[in-house]
């Protein structure tokens, strides 16, 4: 299934889209809904507010009783009851009277405004009022906010804190989302050491599985198996049948996808004709394996063969990977936000590639930025990583806020240039 061409990062992006499809909805309890992606629309069950209510500590009130008070004629009130929030009480007011009222209480069906407890004397069986309320003041209208039956989230939003809260003052206890993806990450090359273990030459230590792994989380996925195997096909073998044996729904790779010697991901999913070996026109990321794995009559399950180079690794989950593990979970938008930004320092860019520079988003003024003009509020950028978009230079990356997308066609980023810019942070 190789194509032997270079393909457009958009054009291996639409491959990967077009293979991947959310996984069917289950229904949560809200406590368990956050972070994940809403796969239905949601109509308010309730208004909100549910009741008319005080939006103030103090007193309701007749408007018409109130309306000429004054700090120089202060008009006094008898004080015949109070509500606090959480009671049903509604008790009756007369001409000239008032009850002490608490935020969130319902209001009294006779009372039409709030006088904060400030603008009184604070007093308890009779209270003098010294400022004159407008008709309405501090009243808080049932379904101002929203009405029973209106929209409130739209499917494919991520639950956040704010959207679960929502939900539950909507009337709702439970939801349907689209579960996390179960993922499998395994690290390939003979090289790789468990980091913190003693090096001998030629061997490094094992970065892509933490990144990966940490990645595939920060999208929203569950990561139930990490391994790391050498350069040796039969155990490559063991592993992705282990991957699919724990029914996975995305497994990714790292290393072994090039033309060397030992590039064990490459021998072992060429056999499978459904996994495609592809070159991306774009840098770091250019080798790229990708396909769906079967067993029996399962969901077949998409894998990634990324190229080994962390950068590389980096830059190819955030241009395939987190947006099929997006659109796994149902996700309307399975982008990353960009920015449009300037350089403040220029940078090598490949001929006719998409390339995908790590920076860090630098204050502007900073120098090298030149004076910047009090109206370009753009973000400044400067190279995370010395040398150009090197795929192992990992060191750099941690110093990346985004990846600086240029264009195949842009030859040369200098200082001052527009970048469109690729937030991560
Ligand atoms: N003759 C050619 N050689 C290479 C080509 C090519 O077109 N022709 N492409 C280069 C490009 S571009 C890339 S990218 C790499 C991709 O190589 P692989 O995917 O086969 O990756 P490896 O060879 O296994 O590793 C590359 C590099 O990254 C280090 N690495 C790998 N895995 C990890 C890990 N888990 N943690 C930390 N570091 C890792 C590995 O030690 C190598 O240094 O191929 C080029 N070659
Ligand atoms: O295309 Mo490779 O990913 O640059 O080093």
């Amino acid at each position: 299934m190789s194509t032997g061409e270079l393909d457009t990062v958009d054009a291996h992006l639409a491959r990967v889209l077009g293979a991947v499809h959310p996984l069917a909805p289950i229904d949560v309890a809200l406590a368990d809904a956050g972070g994940r992606v809403l796969a239905v629309d949601v109509r308010s069950r309730l208004d909100i507010p549910l009741f008319d209510n005080s939006a103030m500590d103090g007193y309701a009130v007749r408007h018409a009783d109130v309306a000429a008070a004054t700090a120089a004629h202060e008009v006094t009130l008898r004080v015949v009851g109070e509500v606090a929030a959480g009671s049903a009480h509604d008790p009756g007011i007369g001409p000239g009277e008032a009850v002490h009222i608490m935020t969130g209480a319902p209001m009294p069906s006779s009372a039409d405004s709030v006088v904060p407890v400030e603008h009184t004397d604070a007093g308890r069986s009779v209270v003098a009022v010294a400022v004159a309320p407008r008709p309405g003041a501090h009243v808080r209208r049932t379904g101002e906010d929203l009405h029973a039956g209106d929209a409130v989230l739209a499917a494919g939003v991520h639950l956040t804190a704010a959207r679960v809260s929502a939900l539950a003052a909507a009337g709702y206890s439970r939801v349907d989302v689209h579960p996390a993806p179960r993922v499998g990450v395994v690290s390939t090359g003979s090289e790789l050491v468990t980091p913190g273990h003693p090096l001998a030459r030629g061997q490094i230590p094992e970065s892509n599985s933490l990144l990966l792994a940490g990645l595939v989380r920060e999208a929203g996925g569950d990561v139930v198996h990490v391994a790391s195997v050498p350069d040796d096909e039969s155990v490559l073998d063991d592993e992705i049948a282990r991957c699919l044996d724990a029914s996975l729904d995305l497994i990714v790779l790292s290393g072994g996808v090039s033309v060397g010697g030992h590039d064990v991901v490459k021998a072992t999913l060429a056999q499978l004709r459904t996994v495609g070996f592809h070159t991306i026109a774009m840098q770091p990321g250019k080798p790229q394996a990708f396909g769906m794995l079967h067993r029996g009559a399962e969901t077949p399950t998409p894998v990634f063969g990324l190229p080994g180079n962390p950068v590389a690794t980096a830059v190819s989950f955030e241009a395939f990977v987190r947006p099929a593990l997006l659109r796994l979970q149902g996700a309307a938008d399975v982008h990353r936000p960009r920015i449009a930004a300037v350089a403040v320092e220029g940078w090598r860019v490949p001929r006719a590639k998409l390339q995908f520079m790590p920076v860090a988003v630098v204050a502007a003024g900073t120098p090298p930025d030149a004076s910047p003009t009090p109206l370009d509020t753009r973000p400044r950028v400067r190279p995370a990583t010395r040398g150009g978009s090197g795929s192992h230079l990992v060191g750099g990356l941690a110093a990346a806020d985004g990846y600086a997308i240029v264009p195949a066609e842009v030859d040369e980023v200098r200082a001052g240039d527009p970048v469109t810019v690729m937030l991560v942070t």
